[in-house]
């Protein structure tokens, strides 16, 4: 079967490739970007590292000319988030992500506004199958059902980005058209270990299945050669989108 692939837009094609800086401290993210090198142009920063000092080490990453991601996926009471994404646009981040419930999504809409930051909606976490949601109490739905559900909530509220498995990024691209954002996490090399993801693809396969980003942690960050480890994905990365 050809899969449809959509065109990459004209940019670094390191760019596409995030790095998951998820580390416990500035001092082991700050030695790990060095190894990198110029090998990483994208990182994100979520829940271990920014909540150790990982918000003052995003500056110290954009003033290095990195992109950064903070992947705090936010969800409370809709004042509450329009004003902490008010207060995450000055740090001059790329991409924060919020949860995709409609409240959380039109407030960080509201709050990112007149700003350089997109908000990426997560839909349905990617270490979740058909019976986590059931035990997480809904109704039994397919985890894609809901993807594509929450997809066109973000695309009608004006949400830049959509966070989602590999696996649902067709039937997203289709709900969302092709000017918003698909960034798929539970990206694996072959032959790499699932660990806790459930709806996994290789870097290539995410490519061609239509993400416009591939986040990538442990592959890299627990690899014995982080930069080799690096490298091979965008070598991968370029070929898939070739
Ligand atoms: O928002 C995310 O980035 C995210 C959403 C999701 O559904 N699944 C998911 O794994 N992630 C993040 O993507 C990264 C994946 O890490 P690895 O599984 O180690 O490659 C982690 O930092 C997760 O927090």
């Amino acid at each position: 079967m050809s899969l449809p692939t959509k065109p990459v837009a004209a940019g670094d094609i390191r760019d596409k490739l995030i790095i998951g800086l998820d580390v416990p401290s500035v001092e082991e993210a700050r030695s790990l970007v060095e190894r990198i090198g110029d090998a990483g142009t994208f990182y994100k920063i979520g829940y271990q590292l920014a909540y150790a000092g990982g918000f003052a080490f995003a500056r110290e990453l954009i003033d290095q000319g990195k992109k950064v991601f903070l992947d705090l996926k936010l969800h409370d009471i809709g004042n509450t988030v329009e004003e902490g994404v008010r207060s995450v646009a000055r740090l001059g981040v790329t991409f924060l992500t919020v949860h995709a419930y409609p409240q959380t999504m039109r407030a960080a809409v509201a709050g990112s506004a007149g700003t350089d930051l997109k908000i990426l909606a997560v839909t349905v976490l990617t270490s979740y199958d058909d019976d986590d949601l059931v035990e997480a109490g809904y109704a039994p739905v397919p985890a894609a059902e809901l993807v594509a559900r929450r997809a066109r909530q973000a695309r009608e509220i004006g949400i830049d980005g959509i966070v989602c498995a590999a696996t649902e990024a067709q039937a997203v691209r289709a709900v969302v058209g092709p000017d918003r954002l698909i960034v798929t996490p539970g990206i694996r090399p072959a032959g790499a270990d699932a660990g806790d993801q459930k709806r996994i693809v290789t870097p290539a396969e995410g490519i061609r299945l239509g993400a416009d980003h591939l986040v990538v942690a442990r592959p890299i960050v627990k690899a014995p050669d982080p930069r080799a480890a690096a490298e091979a994905i965008v070598r991968e990365i370029a070929q898939a989108a070739g």
